[in-house]
């Protein structure tokens, strides 16, 4: 594992976020959306230093299940709150491909917000597939898979207090430790194999 930025490295691009956005709503309210789960930790850092008075919700968005390739995206909206007529904030941990960004947008701005923006502590170098941009980033990092700082592979990792790039080795051996949870097979259950 290499680590790409400390813990101090973090908290001060985390801060710059803070400053960009703080400057850019001048004080209005803001409704801020957490994109669970990557996002856990950067929310709670980021939005103790918001000034604006803020209301805060949820939604999960999940599509690397189990790799580091993006797979079917699966979006959970129970846990969102109302966002009609209000300015939104969507926070995330990482922009790679930005189907997650572009589909999350989409899915606020149909529950009638009156703006919507984005925050990401990441953007990865590489070309995007779609023509949506965050708004608001803190880093630029290289094209590779990163975990820690709420980044995960297979729900390992989120609790690093610094962002690593996971080496090919590792993968391989955090695949065969914590293997993806595999489908029941109902006819087995049945036959009592399962
Ligand atoms: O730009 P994209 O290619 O869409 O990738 C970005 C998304 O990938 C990660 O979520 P993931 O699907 O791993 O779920 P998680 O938040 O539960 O880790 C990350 O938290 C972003 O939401
Ligand atoms: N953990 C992790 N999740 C991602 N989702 C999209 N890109 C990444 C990445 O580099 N690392």
């Amino acid at each position: 594992m290499r680590v790409l930025l400390n813990e101090t490295q973090l908290l001060d691009g985390v801060r710059q976020l803070a400053a960009k956005i703080d400057e850019h709503y001048q004080g209005r309210p803001l409704t801020v959306v957490a994109v669970m789960t990557g996002s856990v930790v950067l929310f709670a850092d980021l939005i103790r230093m918001l000034s604006m008075p803020l209301r805060v919700g949820v939604i999960q968005a999940s599509s690397y299940r189990g790799g580091v390739k993006a797979g079917e995206l699966a979006v959970d909206t129970d846990m969102l709150l109302d966002l009609q007529g209000r300015d939104v904030l969507l926070v995330d941990d990482i922009f790679d491909t930005g189907r997650t960004l572009e589909r999350l947008t989409k899915i606020v701005q149909d529950r009638g917000a009156q703006s919507v923006q984005s925050a990401m502590l990441l953007r990865k170098q590489r070309t995007h597939d779609v023509p949506i941009r965050p708004d608001f980033v803190a880093f630029e990092i290289p094209d590779e898979f990163v975990v820690g700082y709420g980044l995960d592979y297979r729900d390992m990792y989120r609790n690093l207090p610094y962002l690593a790039i996971l080496d090919e080795d590792e993968i391989a051996r955090t695949s065969e430790t914590h293997a993806a949870a595999k489908p029941i097979d109902p006819q087995a259950v049945a036959s009592g194999n399962g």
